[in-house]
């Protein structure tokens, strides 16, 4: 079979027009995902529905030809799969009951586990035998520091004090936590890759909240470990690295964690983005707002970045996630431009 556009940019092929998918491109900024979500129940409960996880997972790839898909699903998954109580509010964001201490510490029990997210995987088979060989499907959880985040806060944080208190004062407590969700990740990772996805991608989106030592110890180190085990058991599949806001720190995190890929934020000069592309295929790094301006603002933005990374191996794709104020037309035009 041959490999779809994006699989091949992440092997480290230069293509003439470089594949594009787009952070978040499954959510509320789309009227059809809206419809879904009104008939879905809770947000868990949709991640939970195959048919219709699958249905929305689905439809940006209708709609634009992106050539990825990524699974419908949440990275607070991996907690629920650990039992920890999950909601979503509106207006709020995720809300969990917090672990703080090493006695409220979840062990990783793989039959619980997989039998609490277990429709998930069903959901990455019925996508992957939905789309055509051209478009590939990601797989993706949460790196170990952000999910702990989710964890330990109990939800959204502004300044990450309970996480990072409990990371300097009692590193063996904290570690403990870190280890039941290093398990579980590559548990469920396996299990996504076998049921059909791809490539799988590690979203830390809250790297940036690490100063130095705790980046080295508890964002590197675990990530490392996912990457070294995942790799052993599927040497094949692509494993993309997103340290969000880590600055002058990713430099470091490709060759110390073995992504095969990173993932660039908007904060990354694109002087810099060139540099790391020299070790590994790059994806990014177009803010989001400017998709969200649309017009001549998302035209140069796109451009510069085609001009400054579109001659090595590279996948398009925003810095962060697709806002939902973002009107649909203007992911078109930003395909449109992308593709030439
Ligand atoms: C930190 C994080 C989360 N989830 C995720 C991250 C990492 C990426 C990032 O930094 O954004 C990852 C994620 N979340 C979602 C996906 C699905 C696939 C896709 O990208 O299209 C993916 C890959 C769906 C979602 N996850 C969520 C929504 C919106 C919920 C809804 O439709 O009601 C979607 C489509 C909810 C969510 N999920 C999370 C928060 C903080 C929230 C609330 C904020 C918000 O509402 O945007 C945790």
């Amino acid at each position: 079979m041959t490999r779809s556009p994006f699989l091949r940019a992440l092997a480290g092929e230069t293509l003439d027009t470089p594949p594009i998918w787009l952070m978040r491109q499954a959510g509320r900024y789309l009227p059809e995902y809206r419809e879904v979500r009104a008939r879905a129940g809770s947000f868990v409960d949709l991640c939970l529905a195959p048919e219709l996880a699958a249905e929305v997972t689905l439809q940006p790839i209708r709609r634009y030809g992106f050539d990825a898909a990524i699974l419908f699903a949440d990275i607070l998954m991996v907690p629920y799969g650990l039992g920890q109580p999950l909601r979503f509010e509106t207006g709020r964001g995720p809300v969990l009951e917090p672990i703080r201490d090493r006695a409220a510490v979840p062990g990783f029990d793989p039959d619980a586990f997989h039998g609490a997210v277990g429709p998930i995987y069903d959901t990455v088979a019925r996508v992957r035998a939905a789309l055509g060989p051209e478009t590939a499907l990601i797989g993706f959880a949460g790196s170990p520091w952000t999910v702990a985040s989710y964890m330990v806060e109990g939800g959204s944080s502004r300044d990450f004090a309970a996480l990072k208190l409990w990371a300097f004062r009692d590193p063996d407590g904290f570690g403990a936590l870190m280890e039941t969700i290093v398990e579980a990740t590559i548990a469920y990772l396996d299990r996504q890759i076998r049921a059909g996805a791809q490539a799988v991608k590690l979203f830390d989106s809250w790297a940036g909240a690490a100063p130095e030592t705790l980046f080295e110890r508890w964002v590197v180190q675990p990530t490392a470990a996912i990457v070294r085990r995942l790799r052993g058991m599927h040497p094949d599949v692509p494993i993309i690295g997103f340290a969000k806001g880590a600055g002058a720190l990713t430099r470091g995190y490709g060759s110390a964690t073995g992504v095969t890929a990173l993932t660039l934020d908007s904060s990354i000069p694109l002087a810099m983005a060139c540099a790391l592309q020299a070790e590994r295929p790059v994806q990014g790094n177009l803010d989001p707002i400017a998709l969200l301006a649309g017009g001549p603002a998302l035209e140069s933005e796109t451009d510069r970045i085609l001009e400054a990374l579109g001659g090595g191996p590279f996948v398009f794709n925003l810095g962060h996630g697709i806002v939902p104020q973002t009107p649909p037309e203007h992911v078109a035009a930003l395909v449109a431009r992308v593709r030439g």
